[in-house]
């Protein structure tokens, strides 16, 4: 008889299941009160009830938790000297979407060395988010595989959904049955059609394939995802921060009875890929926020303790501390500069802001 099946599986090896990797890392108090006020206070602002800005800001991706922690720690600092005027949340991302192929992120191959060893990575993951909590920072992350949620969305107050996977319907069922805000990035080519119709998928109820907490392969129902959003990140060799663009989305968001308010990525498309660029797309977004720009809610910085990156190769030991393996970051003084001139400019145009001061939980 034939095979016909496995032909190209050369093994499959055992998962924890979310709930033994939840019982080594469980959620504290500290922690869930955090995360919970963190996403209502992201509600707010999407719903223009809260005059600040949100800022998603930290390295493309995480390969080493002692320098994430120390970047980690430096921003908590600056999130309470701008808490008035803006919400800062660290971009923890363990999960890369690669263009062709290359490392896929620390919960895929936690040791950068080809070992895969996934249940490493989501322990690493999990501890990371729970350590940052319990310095009152809140995180954010795009999620990726769709069983990754359960291990670490609760620790979570904003996800994206990424330029190569808003398409998908797989992404959008799942981002239908997350508990918080999640942003759709147009896709790599500029356009934000897709980006529009995964926020009218996603925020509705889906029945899909999943696994439980137990790890057990399940039919999940969801209620579907009120706090969807258009994260704009350039694309098709063009920028789309201006206010032309801005106006355009927000437009095409408004005659599909959708939320307008949107968050702008300094990186990616809209910096060419040139981190020496984010500060520029910042500037010219701060400016637009001087005279109150009401449809730009929120901004992503791809920021590391040491600008630019470095190519990940066999010998981990020449790697520089603090500096990315993806995409090239701006360094942490440029990230200082950077958030308390946008810190200015919503002060100055948004007067609101001033006149209710926010006290952040912990
Ligand atoms: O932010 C990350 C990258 O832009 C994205 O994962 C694609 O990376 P790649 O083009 O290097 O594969
Ligand atoms: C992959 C990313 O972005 P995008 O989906 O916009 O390319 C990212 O932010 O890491």
């Amino acid at each position: 008889m034939q095979k016909t099946s496995d032909l190209h599986v050369i093994e499959t090896r055992p998962l924890l299941s979310p709930a033994f990797i939840k019982s080594e890392f469980p959620l504290s108090e500290t922690a869930a009160t955090l995360v919970s006020d963190t996403r209502d206070r992201i509600r707010q602002i999407l719903a223009g009830e809260d005059q600040r800005m949100l800022v998603i800001v930290g390295p493309c991706s995480i390969h080493d938790v002692d320098a994430a922690m120390e970047y980690g720690e430096k921003l908590t600092h600056l999130r309470a000297e701008l808490q008035n005027e803006l919400e800062i949340v660290m971009r923890v991302y363990f999960e890369k979407p690669r263009t062709t192929v290359g490392w896929k992120g620390l919960i895929n191959d936690p040791h950068l060395d080809n070992s895969y060893d996934i249940n490493t990575g989501l322990r690493l993951a999990r501890k990371l988010l729970s350590d940052l909590a319990h310095i009152n920072l809140p995180a954010a992350t795009e999620l990726l595989d769709p069983i990754t949620p359960q291990y670490i969305a609760d620790l979570i107050c904003w996800t994206a959904i990424g330029a190569r996977t808003t398409e998908s319907q797989i992404h959008r069922q799942m981002a239908s049955g997350l508990s918080m805000p999640v942003g759709y990035k147009n896709s790599t080519d500029g356009s934000f059609k897709a980006a529009i119709n995964a926020m009218l998928a996603a925020r509705i109820s889906h029945h899909f394939l999943g696994i439980n907490n137990d790890g057990l392969a399940s039919i999940v129902k969801t209620t579907g995802n009120p706090d969807g959003h258009l994260v704009l990140r350039g694309g098709g060799d063009e920028p789309n921060y201006n206010g032309e663009k801005v106006s355009a989305a927000a437009n095409s968001l408004k005659n599909k009875a959708l939320n307008h308010r949107l968050v702008i990525d300094c990186s990616h498309g809209n910096s060419d890929k040139d981190y020496n660029r984010q500060p520029i797309v910042l500037e010219d977004i701060a400016q637009q926020v001087l005279a109150s720009a009401p449809n730009i809610v929120g901004v992503m910085i791809e920021s590391h303790l040491i600008a630019g990156n470095q190519k990940l190769k066999g010998d981990l030991s020449s790697l520089a501390y603090g500096q990315s393996i993806t995409d090239a970051c701006v360094n942490w003084e440029t990230t200082q500069k950077m958030l308390r001139s946008l810190g200015n400019a919503v002060a100055q145009g948004r007067p609101k802001v001033r006149q209710n001061p926010v006290l952040q939980g912990g």
